[in-house]
């Protein structure tokens, strides 16, 4: 699904990202988790496209494409998804209407015909029964005036009508409280099967006790320094980064 080789990514003058590895198999979930500043969220804009980063060396395959010569809008019609830790709201611009425009790029780009309005619309009901999103919700602009809950079930269901097959949830400091962290580990429970992967970038251990992803990877100054199970997780929770930071700086 996604190998990433010795990626360097920098904003500015400042390097970032020292050269990751990561590999993900088809029907794996990872979870990503480091100290503040690590570089997390920078992985997941870069992994995507974000113009503001420039990858310097290294390379990123997905699905045996290389992700990082293709457009982002590219990437997302490919079946790359990102959940951002904040979502945008876009005032005057109705849920129905951004899904549609959504789902009928990635159809084009695949040379299929657009949805028309009723398929449309029973594709919207279908999804919104999975992650149980209110229909009045659906009807209004994009993520307006919407609770965190709210805007985190949007997302997911943003996530069900897409059918990504790498998602990015990117939940660190996003200050989910427990109800919200069960919508999107419900959410990524559900939609997860064999064919999809899904990483999660977190520092919390309850959302992945939710989630159980197969590998815990921790990302400090740049690198992967430390993959386990889910175990790890927990061992983080109860102890903190500095054995890790002890260990990957005494290298
Ligand atoms: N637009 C930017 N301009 C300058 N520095 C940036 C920019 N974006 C990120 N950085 C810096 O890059 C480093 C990594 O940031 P990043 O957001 O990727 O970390 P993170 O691991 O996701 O952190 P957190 O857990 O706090 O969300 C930080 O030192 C941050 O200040």
């Amino acid at each position: 699904m996604l190998e990433v080789k010795n990626l360097h990514a920098r904003i500015g003058d400042k390097e970032i990202l020292k050269g990751i590895n990561l590999t993900i198999n088809d029907g794996e979930v990872h979870a990503i988790m480091g100290p503040n500043g690590s570089g997390k969220s920078t992985l997941s804009a870069v992994l995507v496209g974000n113009p503001a980063y420039e990858v310097t060396e290294g390379e990123a395959w997905y699905n045996g494409k290389n992700l990082l010569e293709m457009k982002p809008e590219d990437r997302a019609h490919e079946g790359l998804f990102l959940s951002f830790q904040y979502p945008v709201e876009i005032p005057g611009v109705s849920m129905t209407n951004f899904m549609r425009a959504a789902i009928n790029e990635k159809r084009k780009y695949h040379g299929q015909e657009p949805l028309n309005a009723s398929e449309f619309m029973k594709l919207m009901r279908e999804k919104r029964k999975v992650v149980e999103l209110d229909s009045k919700l659906a009807h209004r602009s994009v993520n307006e005036g919407f609770s965190g809950g709210e805007k985190k079930r949007n997302e997911i269901f943003q996530m069900a009508m897409l059918e990504p097959t790498l998602s990015i949830l990117d939940e660190t400091d996003s200050g989910l409280d427990v109800d919200a962290m069960r919508i999107v580990a419900e959410g990524v429970n559900k939609l997860s099967n064999e064919k999809t992967s899904t990483i999660v970038i977190t520092h919390y251990d309850r959302l992945l006790e939710m989630i159980r992803p197969q590998f815990v990877h921790v990302l400090y100054k740049g690198r992967i320094v430390k993959t386990a199970g889910p175990e790890l997780a927990k061992e983080i929770q109860e102890r903190g980064f500095d054995w890790i930071k002890q260990e990957a700086d005494g290298e």
